[in-house]
């Protein structure tokens, strides 16, 4: 299922007919995505459901077992995240992965010389640009392994940031925050929204999603079973069952 087809290909990101398998356990089945560059997606559904997967594939931490991916008009199915990177389209992981005995600064120097073409001063200005938009001057000479959780997820958008991007991909970005914490990244996702790039978040959080996505996705058993309008979609009741562990009423 594909709603979404407004726009030229050059001006979108999309996953057509995607499987993707483990051995023998089928976890994407027939998955089609579509978003304009500029969008906005959040993605829900059960533990399990396929999310994180689809978001791997999509950014090409592999392949998938069938199926293409296209960004920007061009077919990336063949490409690699680093590839992929270097055309706009980065991914943020759920559990943060930065460079330990680096600096925060140094850590996101590494994602802006990671821009092909990009000058040493070029990548300078990244990183304070990224640094700022994302609360983490202050912090930034720290060591990695001494940021709390806060900063660590902040680091992991900084990185991401600092690359350049058309579209990020957040997987859980706000999960183990409290609520204040929390609503400090959404503060920065709307910021990096002002500026015209687009966003695919999945989060379990779906108050702090919602205040950031203009369309909503659930995912069950590798399969999309609900895409549009995030109230509409919160309320199909095939989500409710599936996601919300209620019948209808
Ligand atoms: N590299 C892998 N090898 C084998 N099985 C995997 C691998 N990655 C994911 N899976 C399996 O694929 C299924 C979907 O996992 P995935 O992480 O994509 O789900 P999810 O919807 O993101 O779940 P959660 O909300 O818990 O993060 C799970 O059964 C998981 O165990």
């Amino acid at each position: 299922m594909n709603i979404n087809e407004n726009g030229t290909g050059a001006s979108r990101f999309s996953g057509k007919g995607i499987h993707k398998r483990f051995g023998a356990l089928k976890v994407l089945e027939d998955v089609d995505f579509s978003m304009g560059l500029g969008e906005a997606v959040g993605i829900v559904g059960p533990n399990g459901a396929g999310k994180t997967t689809l978001l791997a594939t999509l950014a090409g931490a592999f392949p998938p077992s069938a199926g293409s991916v296209s960004f920007a008009g061009r077919d990336v199915t063949g490409m690699t995240a680093a590839e992929r990177c270097r055309l706009g389209l980065v991914r943020t992981h759920q559990v943060p992965k930065p460079f330990l005995g680096m600096t925060t600064f140094e850590n996101v120097y590494v994602a802006a010389s990671h821009v092909r073409g990009a000058s040493r001063e070029d990548a300078y200005e990244r990183v304070v640009d990224s640094l700022s938009l994302c609360g983490m001057l202050s912090v930034a000479n720290r060591r990695a392994e001494t940021l709390g959780l806060l900063d660590r997820k902040r680091l992991e958008l900084a990185r991401a940031l600092a690359t350049g991007p058309k579209v990020i991909l957040l997987d859980e970005i706000g999960g183990g925050l409290t609520d204040s914490e929390a609503q400090e990244l959404v503060a920065t996702i709307q910021e990096l929204r002002r500026r015209g790039i687009g966003i695919v978040w999945i989060e379990h959080i779906v108050h702090v999603l919602l205040q950031v996505v203009e369309r909503l996705v659930c995912m069950d058993a590798g399969r999309i079973i609900a895409d549009g309008e995030p109230n509409a979609v919160m309320a199909d009741p095939q989500v409710v069952k599936a996601y919300l562990g209620g019948g209808p009423k």
